[in-house]
């Protein structure tokens, strides 16, 4: 896929998906299958290790291999997390990079202009700069909640999400951004409330009995909020 038609279904994307490799369940593939019959636009490999250790580079690109596959066959965005080098031996559409991750421009010397970079931002200052920094296509802004799944995070909360919304309204080229953190579809319509039109979940998907059901209950609203 071109660097332009990905940045085409970034600019369509309302809901992002961050799973582990699902080593404990091994099924990955079925898994990511229903999330993506369920509406979700992007899903990222983001295995911190936990219970089964880290997760080996060789391990990883396995598991992107089967994350791409489905990918490919809904239309999705393959997103890799933290590690460039990953990306572009997978050929991945995404880069997402944290604040404490690779620099950006050092990011594109490995993977070149033709796959997305998105970062994670905790405050204003550093939504802003997101926002207009060289080669970055997209943002997420968190926690909205506290959330296990990042433990010791401190949470900016929903203020942090009117203040990029109220930004990014005002801005000439404005970018896509998420929110991010302890979303699930009791919170959903707060999230869009705060000005928010696109979300990443992990849990709600992830720890879902029915993953495919979970999701359109996430990718209904947000489709419907997006064309009001
Ligand atoms: C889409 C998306 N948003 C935020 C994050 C968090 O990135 P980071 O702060 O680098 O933390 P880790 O996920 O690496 O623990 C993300 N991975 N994806
Ligand atoms: C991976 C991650 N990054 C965050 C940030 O604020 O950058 S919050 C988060 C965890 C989101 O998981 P859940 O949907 O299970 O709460
Ligand atoms: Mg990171």
């Amino acid at each position: 896929m071109s660097g332009e038609q990905r940045r085409r279904r970034l600019a369509d994307a309302r809901l992002y998906l961050c799973t582990d490799a699902r080593r404990e369940r091994g099924d990955l593939a079925e898994f990511v299958a229903a999330a993506l019959r369920g509406g979700v636009d992007i899903v990222q490999l983001r295995d911190k290790g936990g219970a089964s250790g880290p997760l080996e580079a060789a391990a990883e690109l396995a598991a992107l291999e089967v994350i791409a596959e489905c990918c490919a066959e809904y239309g999705a965005l393959l997103a890799v997390n933290d590690r460039a080098d990953l990306a572009l031996a997978s050929g991945a559409d995404v880069l997402h990079l944290g604040q404490g991750d690779l620099p950006v421009s050092w990011a594109r010397r490995v993977i070149g202009d033709e796959p997305v970079i998105g970062r994670s931002t905790h405050d204003p200052a550093q939504a802003g700069a997101a926002a207009t920094q060289a080669g970055v296509d997209y943002f997420c802004t968190g926690p909205c909640w506290p959330t296990p799944t990042k433990p010791g995070r401190a949470a900016p909360g929903l203020d942090l999400v009117r203040d990029t919304a109220r930004r990014q309204r005002d801005a000439a080229s404005p970018r896509p951004w998420f929110a991010i953190g302890g979303i699930d579809r009791a919170r959903l319509d707060e999230v869009l409330a705060a000005g928010a039109e696109r979300v990443v979940v992990v849990r709600a998907i992830t720890e879902a009995e029915d993953p495919e059901a979970a999701a359109r209950s996430l990718a209904e609203p947000l489709r419907a909020a997006a064309l009001t």
